[in-house]
């Protein structure tokens, strides 16, 4: 089994806050993991300590097989709030994300089609983020990450701000994307029922400074309202 990631004793501080303590991590390549706790635990600074944003007070990340020494192309993110170039189309946005890879503008204008078509957004690729909705910015939001062809997409609650149809439709394009792509996910949520329809594992953070609680694996098939109560008494007793 090759690795993804590696968070081995991560410790993280703000200033003297202690934040995360010697948590260690390891997400197989291929997988897809959603990362549940509450309010405050650590769940974006572990994420942000992958992306390369947060920095170790001891302890090490690695990517592949390269240690973690800040943001990369081998690691897409998306967060809640999209983050879009208002003055850019969908493509326009997408295109100026691949500039950092050094790709040729016939291949950033080729990559951006293809990775707004795979996100359903198609047709509205000469649009700008004012005349899309909520749900198709977050679209094109992942278009950007995807285009890049990263190994791991790391998520810090991408659809809390989505309303509950739109949410679910967007689950549904994620698992597919995954399926397809193999790409390894990080999934941060604070919703049980969202980690436990998208990912094959969820990992609970909690206390303070966080740490891993549980690490469960989610059968394939029905819910298991036996592993949701569990999952619920991890959040319940931090
Ligand atoms: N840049 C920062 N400077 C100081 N404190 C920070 C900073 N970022 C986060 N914190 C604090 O670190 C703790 C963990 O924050 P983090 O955002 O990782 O938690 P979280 O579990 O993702 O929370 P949420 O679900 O609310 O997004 C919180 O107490 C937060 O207030």
């Amino acid at each position: 089994m090759s690795l993804a990631v590696r968070l081995e004793g991560l410790s993280v501080r703000y200033g003297a806050t202690p934040v995360l303590d010697r948590t260690d991590l390891e997400l197989p390549a291929g997988s897809f993991t959603a990362l549940l706790g509450p309010s405050g635990c650590g769940k974006s600074t572990v994420l942000g300590a992958v992306a390369g944003f947060v920095h170790p007070a001891t302890g090490q990340v690695t990517a592949g097989s390269r240690p973690v020494r800040g943001p990369g192309p081998d690691r897409g993110v998306v967060f809640q709030h999209y983050a879009l170039f208002p003055w850019r189309t969908a493509r326009g946005n997408v295109e100026f994300a691949l500039k950092r890879l050094g790709l040729p503008r016939a291949e950033r204008r080729r990559r951006a089609l293809e990775a707004l078509a795979e996100v359903g957004l198609a047709d509205g690729t000469d649009k700008y983020p004012a005349q899309l909705s909520g749900g198709m910015q977050q679209r094109v939001a992942l278009a950007r990450a995807l285009a890049a062809e990263p190994e791991v997409l790391l998520m810090d609650e991408p659809f809390g701000a989505l309303d509950a149809l739109t949410r679910t439709r967007m689950q549904h394009l994620l698992r597919e994307l995954w399926q397809r792509r193999g790409t390894t996910v990080l999934f941060v949520t604070h919703d049980i029922d969202e980690a436990l329809a998208l990912a094959q594992r969820v990992v609970v953070l909690g206390g303070s400074p966080g740490r891993v609680l549980a690490d469960h694996t989610v059968p394939d098939g029905a819910p298991d309202p036996d592993l949701r109560s569990l999952i619920a008494r991890h959040l319940g007793s931090d």
